[in-house]
Order: C-alpha cells, then structure tokens, then sequence
C-alpha cells in the first residue's frame, strides 16, 4: 500500500503539495512525525482512503460460504456457494461514484462517512462484518505513520528517464508489477532529526 499511495502521489503533484502543506502545518520542519501528530493529518487520511478505493490489496475480499439459501438482489444464491465480492469493481462503479477513475482524496472530505468499519458497502477495503478484516486498526495507524514519517523527512522523486507505472497483477492479494523506484532527498531544517 505504501508503493500505491507514494506512487498516486508522484503522478498527481497538487495533491502531494496539499500532503506536504499539512505536515508541514501539523508536524513543523524541525520535528519528526509523532504518534500524535496522527489524528491531526487528515487530508493524509483521505489521501490513504482514495488510494485503497483504487487499489484494494484483497479485491475479492475472502470467500463467503453461506449455510442457507437465500435470494438477494433478486439472485438465488444456493447454501454451499462460494461467493465472491468483488469490491475492486464495487469500487470504481460509475453509479456509486463520480468519476470513479478520478483520484481524489477531497471525496472523504466533502463525506466524512467512510471509514474502514465495512458499514458503508461501496468502500470496503478491509471487508466487513463478523469476518472483517482483524488487523483494521493496526494496518491503519501503521500505514499512516509510515507514509507521514517518509513524506515529511524527504522530498521524493522518479530517478531521471524513468515513468510512472500503474499495472498491477491479479491475484488473491494485488501487487504492483513493477516496483516503485524513487529517490529521496532530505528536507527537514536539521540533520541531527535524521539520527
Ligand atoms: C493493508 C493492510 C490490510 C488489508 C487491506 C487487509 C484486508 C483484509 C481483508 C479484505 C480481509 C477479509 C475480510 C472479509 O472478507 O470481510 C482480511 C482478513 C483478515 N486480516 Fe487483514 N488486511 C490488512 C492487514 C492485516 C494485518 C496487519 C493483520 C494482522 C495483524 C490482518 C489480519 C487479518 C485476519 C486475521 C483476517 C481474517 C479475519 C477473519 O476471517 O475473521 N490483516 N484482511
């Protein structure tokens, strides 16, 4: 998820500026980011929400088997099938969202009902229900630090001759093809925060 998010944010610069504008603004050039700096980055928050709407790592969640027959939506969906849902196409549905191949962290903004808690069926990264995914609040706060601590302490860019590239592969867990090369330079007001 790191190499996503850093990825959207290399191809779409008014919205790393918006990133950098609000580290620089919650966390100040002469510190690291702090655990509790967290809660405050929310345009990071929504940044890591667009980006998991576009790229869910498990895009057919796990498998549901149910024990009882049941019509939903108008489908007869037999005891013993296996069901998949298919949430990377749930996701980018031209019905639920507008323009869905948009990136745009500003939705989150506009609509703060979305989280990861699988209470909202058109944003459900992490799945939802008694099976959700049990590592939601550790993934969450992990993913954030990392991503502000890497994006506060260094300026990134793509190494000279070289192109975004967004093709990924389909599997029970989606990954980038080619891995994301970028290079870091230092930028905090001291090299002593780097020790
Ligand atoms: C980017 C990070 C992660 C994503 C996107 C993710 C996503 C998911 C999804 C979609 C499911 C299936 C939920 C469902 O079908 O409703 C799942 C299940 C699960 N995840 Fe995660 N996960 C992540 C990280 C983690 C971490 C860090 C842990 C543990 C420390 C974890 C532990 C589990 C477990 C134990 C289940 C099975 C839950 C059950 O079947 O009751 N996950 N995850």
């Amino acid at each position: 998820m790191v190499e996503w998010v850093m990825s959207e944010l290399l191809q779409h610069k008014a919205v790393s500026e918006k990133v950098m504008e609000e580290l620089t603004e919650v966390v100040g050039m002469n510190n690291m980011v702090e655990e509790h700096d967290l809660p405050k980055l929310t345009y990071l928050d929504a940044v890591i929400k667009e980006t998991f709407r576009l790229h869910p790592p498990l895009p057919l969640l796990v498998p549901r088997c149910p024990s009882q027959s049941a019509t939903i939506g108008g489908y007869k969906i037999p005891k013993g099938s296996k069901v998949f849902i298919n949430i990377w196409a749930i996701q980018r549905d031209p019905q639920l969202w507008e323009n869905p191949l948009q990136f745009k962290p500003e939705r989150y903004l506009e609509n703060p009902g979305f989280d990861f808690s699988g209470n909202n069926f058109i944003f459900l990264p992490f799945g939802s229900g008694r099976r959700i995914c049990a590592g939601v609040p550790l993934a969450e706060r992990m993913l954030k630090y990392v991503l502000a601590a890497l994006l506060h302490s260094f300026d990134w860019e793509l190494p000279e001759g070289t192109e975004l590239e967004f093709s990924d592969k389909f599997g029970i867990v989606v990954k980038k093809v080619k891995p994301l090369v970028a290079i870091p330079r230092p930028k905090l007001s001291k090299p002593e925060l780097y020790q």
